[in-house]
């Protein structure tokens, strides 16, 4: 365990391994039995409890939510999201929740994120990867599937589609401003807040980038929203027109919801939950995506499986349910993936009262809990002796059905009341995406490259992941 100086307690340790901080929790908590304490250095009087016990999970996230909100320090770090969803606790997160719930179940909304999914499939992504296989150069496949999520993101939140994916690889300003913005919050996270805090009272640094970032794409989201105003009272009678089934429109249409908790929003509310959503999905689908991709190129038996899976159905992703219950593999190939590389590997909560959790750790009032959700899906006390293998047959019942593990075991999308509220729509982005390339095409991993996880808000590849791609004999 990290040893405990006096004066700056385990800090040099974190410091030491702050590269491979995901290797090093993953030593860490096999040796402490899946909890330890971090102790800052005392001038900080920082003291954090890290924990992947299961149970201390289910206790945390369920059976005692009311003491574990966000914390205020989380909402000052993510104050680029204003009041929406990620952001909020108590009676304004529960408002959130309930609108969100509803908006992001509607089946007119669900059909529309399907048929603009295979849209940008057909018109995006199938162009690029023929344009790259004719060609015979490398592509970076975490960019190619970050264009995607991004076009697909803007087209079903608002009907806006910015063709990010494309052949020329165009910078987009507001791509690239959500970049940034993660890019600060990580900073925000790992320098003392006084520091962070300074540097934007000075507007310099980091700090000045963010609030850049931050007026890039309130610009971009709200001509968004007064165009969709303008579109919803000129197409006001046409229900059924696709037009108005994107996010954006279900909420303006429903304008008495904009009478929050904390007032009417109007279009500030509507700002904060598109933003919300994309940070919520875009980088989430596009990571999954690249692990899945570089794990088929370790396992090509992996890859013939789903390709055989797919070429014994009739595909239809208009049937949802169907399709699901058909792709089984697929479904299990996906969540070994985030198993072992869970798109957003922390996860965080702060303490209002003591408490004690099921692992007998004092918990203080006003304490920060860390969750890693990378350890977390490589101990062989959670998963068994084989948890570092990748198998997706773990994840299928003898019956040949999908095999469900409780949240706080497979903790990727959050456990208790606020479990992810996009996980259909994003298993059903990344199965379309999926099928579209194995079925098309065989991606090859350029040698010569190293592919490993950043340290972030995000799992993203350090250097993203480059290939070769060959199409199909058809
Ligand atoms: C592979 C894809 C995804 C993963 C792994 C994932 C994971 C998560 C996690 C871990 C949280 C908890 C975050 C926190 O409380 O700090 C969360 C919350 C949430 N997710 Fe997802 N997510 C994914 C995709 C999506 C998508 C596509 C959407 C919809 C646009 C979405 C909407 C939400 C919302 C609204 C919440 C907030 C729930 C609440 O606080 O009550 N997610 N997700």
């Amino acid at each position: 365990l990290p040893t405990n100086w006096p004066l700056v307690g385990m800090f040099p340790e974190i410091l030491k391994n702050v590269d491979r901080i995901h290797l090093y929790l993953v030593e860490i908590l096999e040796k402490s039995d899946l909890t330890f304490i971090f102790e800052g250095p005392w001038f900080t009087k920082m003291q954090l409890l890290v924990t992947i016990d299961p149970a201390n999970i289910h206790h945390v996230m369920s059976k005692n939510f009311q003491n574990y909100p966000k914390g205020s320090k989380f909402n000052e770090r993510f104050d680029v999201l204003g009041d929406g969803i990620f952001n909020a606790d108590f009676v304004v997160w529960q408002y959130h929740r309930k609108m969100a719930q509803f908006f992001l179940g509607h089946p007119k909304f669900n059909n529309f994120l399907v048929k603009k999914t295979l849209k940008k499939a057909e018109n995006g992504l199938i162009p690029v990867l023929d344009h790259v296989s004719t060609l015979g150069i490398q592509v970076n496949l975490q960019d190619l599937f970050a264009r995607f999520t991004f076009d697909a993101g803007c087209t079903i939140m608002m009907d806006h589609d910015p063709n990010t994916l494309s052949v020329d690889f165009p910078v987009n300003p507001s791509s690239k401003a959500l970049d940034d913005i993660e890019e600060v919050i990580f900073h925000r996270h790992v320098v003392p807040t006084c520091v962070w805090k300074f540097q934007r009272w000075l507007n310099v640094g980091k700090e000045n980038k963010y609030k850049k970032a931050w007026k890039t794409l309130d610009s971009f989201i709200y001509k968004c929203i007064t165009a969709k105003r303008e579109d919803i009272i000129n197409n006001n009678q046409k229900e059924d027109n696709e037009v108005c089934t994107d996010l954006l429109t279900l909420y303006i249409k429903d304008d008495e919801n904009l009478k929050t908790p904390i007032g009417y929003q109007g279009d500030k509310f509507l700002r904060d939950t598109v933003l919300t959503n994309f940070i919520a999905g875009r980088d989430a689908i596009s990571i999954t995506l690249s692990w899945f991709f570089y794990i088929l190129s370790k396992y090509p038996e992996v890859a013939s499986k789903i390709k055989k899976e797919l070429d014994n159905i009739v595909i239809d992703w208009t049937n949802v349910k169907e399709m699901n219950s058909k792709l089984v593999y697929l479904h299990g190939a996906l969540c070994e993936t985030m198993r072992l590389y869970p798109p957003i590997a922390f996860e965080a909560k702060t303490s209002i009262a003591s408490d004690i959790l099921p692992s007998g750790h004092q918990v203080n009032p006003n304490m920060l809990i860390v969750f890693n959700l990378y350890a977390m899906g490589r101990m062989k006390s959670i998963w068994g002796d084989d948890c570092n293998e990748f198998k997706p047959e773990r994840w299928i019942t003898k019956q040949g059905n999908i095999k469900h593990e409780p949240s706080y075991k497979y903790f990727v999308f959050n456990a208790g009341p606020r479990t992810c509220l996009g996980r259909d729509m994003a298993f059903i982005q990344m199965k379309i995406v999926a099928a579209t390339i194995i079925q098309n095409y065989v991606i090859e991993a350029v040698q010569e490259q190293r592919v490993v996880p950043n340290v972030s808000i995000f799992l993203h590849m350090n250097n993203g992941f480059k290939v070769r791609v060959f199409r199909r004999p058809s």
